[in-house]
Parts: structure tokens; sequence; C-alpha cells
């Protein structure tokens, strides 16, 4: 089955036009302020209005309270929540309670051993994101364009379902996805000519190399 592919992190109308256009299924924007790709929630819903329906709204928090979800989902209307924080499982189930809308939780991972925690959010999350671990002083959980070792992967529990991000780009999409057993790909920095700067080169190069590896 082809897999998934969000574009992560978009600003701008060029690069949601330009990834929709190229089949992304997911775009995603940032919520949180000291990233390079935060975004107004006001903006994103303008921007998010310009391709709804072509390709499912993904709202990026990182442990947001009630308050600032309240109003990501009444300015934006996403279709999923990504939860890149230290959420719990009783926080997601809260938070689907209130938005009846569909949570994809992130981890972190540096090696198998930080795939421990999944169990307790089978059931309970729609869906996962495995994300490399940020480096020692970054102020950012995620996009922080690295990768983490996939065979880490490998140990998970087979009924998981699954996206891949962490440092993913043209270069490497192709082995991320026949190393892996993913049902979808996350990219942000390896869309970008600098930090939250999307290049539409980069994002036809990503999907180039997506499409050739999987026959999209
Ligand atoms: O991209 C950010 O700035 C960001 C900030 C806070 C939480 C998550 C963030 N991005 C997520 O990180 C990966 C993409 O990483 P990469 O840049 O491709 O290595 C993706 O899941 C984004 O949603």
């Amino acid at each position: 089955m082809k897999p998934d592919i969000k574009i992560c992190g978009l600003k701008t109308e060029e690069a949601v036009d330009r990834a929709v256009t190229r089949g992304a299924t997911h775009i995603g924007f940032i919520f949180f302020p000291k990233s390079p790709r935060n975004i107004a929630p006001e903006i994103a819903g303008e921007l998010a209005d310009r391709v709804r329906g072509r390709a499912k709204i993904v709202a990026v928090t990182v442990d947001a309270d009630d308050e600032e979800l309240d109003d990501i989902v009444s300015l934006l209307r996403p279709d999923m929540l990504q939860l890149h924080g230290h959420e719990s499982p009783e926080r997601i189930l809260h938070v689907k309670a209130l938005y009846g809308l569909p949570v994809m939780k992130a981890f972190s991972v540096k090696s198998a051993d930080d795939l421990a925690g999944v169990d307790a959010y089978i059931g309970v999350a729609d869906r996962f994101l495995f994300d490399a671990k940020a480096p020692a002083g970054s102020d950012l959980p995620g996009g922080n364009g690295i990768s983490f070792d996939w065979k880490a992967m490998a140990s998970l529990d087979q009924s998981v379902d699954y996206m891949l991000s962490g440092g993913l780009n043209k270069d490497n999409v192709a082995t991320a996805l026949s190393s892996t057993r993913v049902s979808g790909i996350d990219v942000s920095s390896g869309v970008e000519s600098a930090p939250g700067a999307k290049d539409l080169g980069m994002i036809d190069a990503f999907f180039d190399a997506a499409d050739a590896a999987t026959k999209r």
C-alpha cells in the first residue's frame, strides 16, 4: 500500500499548494512559539482553506492546554491533532472527548528502549508517530532534521500503525520506506532551504524520491 505523506511546518500559500498538488495526504501546521515554523491559528486556517478536503489538516502542538487547543481547533478546523509533547494517555482521552478528533501521538526515539512506553497508548491514540529524539540543547521536540536508527522499529508491536519522521529527505526516504513497515512518512526540515523556509524544488525532489520508491 502506498504510504501517507505528511509535509509539516507549512507557512506559505505556495508551499501548501505545492505539497498538496504533489500528493501530500496530510499537511501540518506547527503551534509552538519556539519553532521557526510557528504559525498563528488564524493564518493557518486561511492556508488550510485552500486545500481543505484534498489533504488532512494536522495541528501540531506540544503539551498545549485546553485554552490553546480551543483556539487552534476553532480557527484551523483540523482533521487531526498531533500531540508532540509529554501528553499522557489520560490527557489524550480528554482531548479526544473534547474535540471528537483523531489524535496522533508523537514519541521521541533514540533506541528501542524509547518504545517501552508505547503500550500504554495502544487503543488510546489513533495513530503513532516516531520521531528522532531532540539533540541536547535543542529547544524543539521535533523538526530538528536528524534521524534515528530505524532498526529500533523492529521491536515495535506489529499491530501499531505508525508514521515515521526525523531527518527524512530525498536521499534517505527510499531506505526509510524499505527498512521499516511505516504506513506514512512525515518531513519538515528535509524540504527546507533554511529553518522554517520550505523550498518548492525540495518538495518536488522529496515526492519524486518517494514516488520512485513506492510507485505512488
Ligand atoms: O517542526 C517543528 O518545528 C516542530 C516543533 C514542535 C514539535 C514538532 C515539530 N515538528 C515535527 O518534527 C517532525 C519533522 O522533523 P524533521 O524536521 O523532518 O526532522 C514532524 O513530525 C513535525 O511534525
